[in-house]
């Protein structure tokens, strides 16, 4: 079974949902990634997601993509987010990696040498933004076969007959995409992602996890109670910003809400129990 998959029948045995923050490599600074990763699953991260910094990342809001900015005045590349990787995974064999990242990078490296280097490295899970199914050939399927998760995106548009294909390709979770728009968006309508939720339940016995726009604990511990994964990026990303010249406080920062979080999203399925 993959990493993905025990870990997510582990949280199912005790009713819980996988808190995933994602950080993006190198951001701000090679130095702390591997360190903020372990920090991240001592406050309570189930998974960790690592975003590969692109040049011009177009899923993403400013505050990602600010932190690509960060990371790529390091040269931080596909190869050195890999190594890291693989430094976390020396110290933690259990906490599952997502990697998330575009696909020019992955097509320079080439497809088979990609996944069989993520797989050497400790990847579980890979997530590629702008590849529309249609395009991406048997990635997910090369993926598959080396053992890795291929991870795909549902959008609020994504129609019923893409959201059955995808749940067919996908791996490791499904990821709903609870907002129409980038990364690190306001305002969310809980009711309406829980029922779309529901439909890719009623698709998949894969777990669904929801990401865009949850910024703060009482929002992660709503969403907990409708998907099986709430995934938090921008709002960590911010407080990495605002720590930028001390690597100290923005894992302090990043890891508190990530505690914060947990507590809540523990806090509330207990009183719903
Ligand atoms: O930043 P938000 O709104 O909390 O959303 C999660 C998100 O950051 C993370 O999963 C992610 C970062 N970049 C992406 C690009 C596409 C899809 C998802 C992502």
């Amino acid at each position: 079974m993959s990493r993905l998959a025990t870990r997510f029948q582990a949280l199912r045995e005790q009713q819980r949902t996988a808190l995933i923050p994602y950080i993006t490599a190198g951001d701000p600074h090679p130095d702390l990634t591997v360190r903020l990763m372990h920090g991240l699953v001592a406050a309570g991260a189930d998974v960790v997601e690592v975003g590969v910094p692109f040049s011009d990342p177009i899923g993403d809001g400013p505050v990602i993509q600010q932190a690509c900015e960060r990371a790529l005045r390091h040269n931080v590349g596909l190869r050195d987010v890999l190594a890291m990787v693989r430094r976390f995974r020396e110290d933690d064999t259990e906490t599952p990696v997502v990697l998330m990242g575009y696909m020019n990078p992955i097509e320079v490296m080439g497809y088979a040498e990609f996944a069989k280097a993520a797989l050497e490295s400790g990847v579980d899970g890979v997530l590629t933004v702008d590849m529309p199914l249609e395009e991406m050939g048997d990635l997910d399927g090369l993926l598959a076969d080396t053992g890795l998760d291929p991870v795909f995106l549902v959008a609020p548009t994504s129609t019923e007959e893409r959201m059955q294909t995808i749940c067919k390709r996908a791996g490791g979770f499904v990821y709903y995409v609870s907002i129409k728009g980038v990364t690190g968006a306001a305002s969310l309508d809980i009711d309406s992602v829980g029922q779309r939720v529901d439909s890719l339940r009623s698709m998949t016995g894969l777990p669904v996890g929801v990401g865009f726009g949850i910024s703060d604990a009482p929002t992660a511990a709503r969403m907990a109670s409708v998907a099986d994964a709430v995934v938090v990026g921008s709002a960590l990303v911010r407080r990495i910003e605002a720590n930028q010249d001390d690597l100290d406080k923005a894992h302090e920062a990043v890891t508190e809400l990530v505690a914060d979080m947990r507590h809540a999203m523990d806090a509330a399925a207990a009183t719903s129990a």
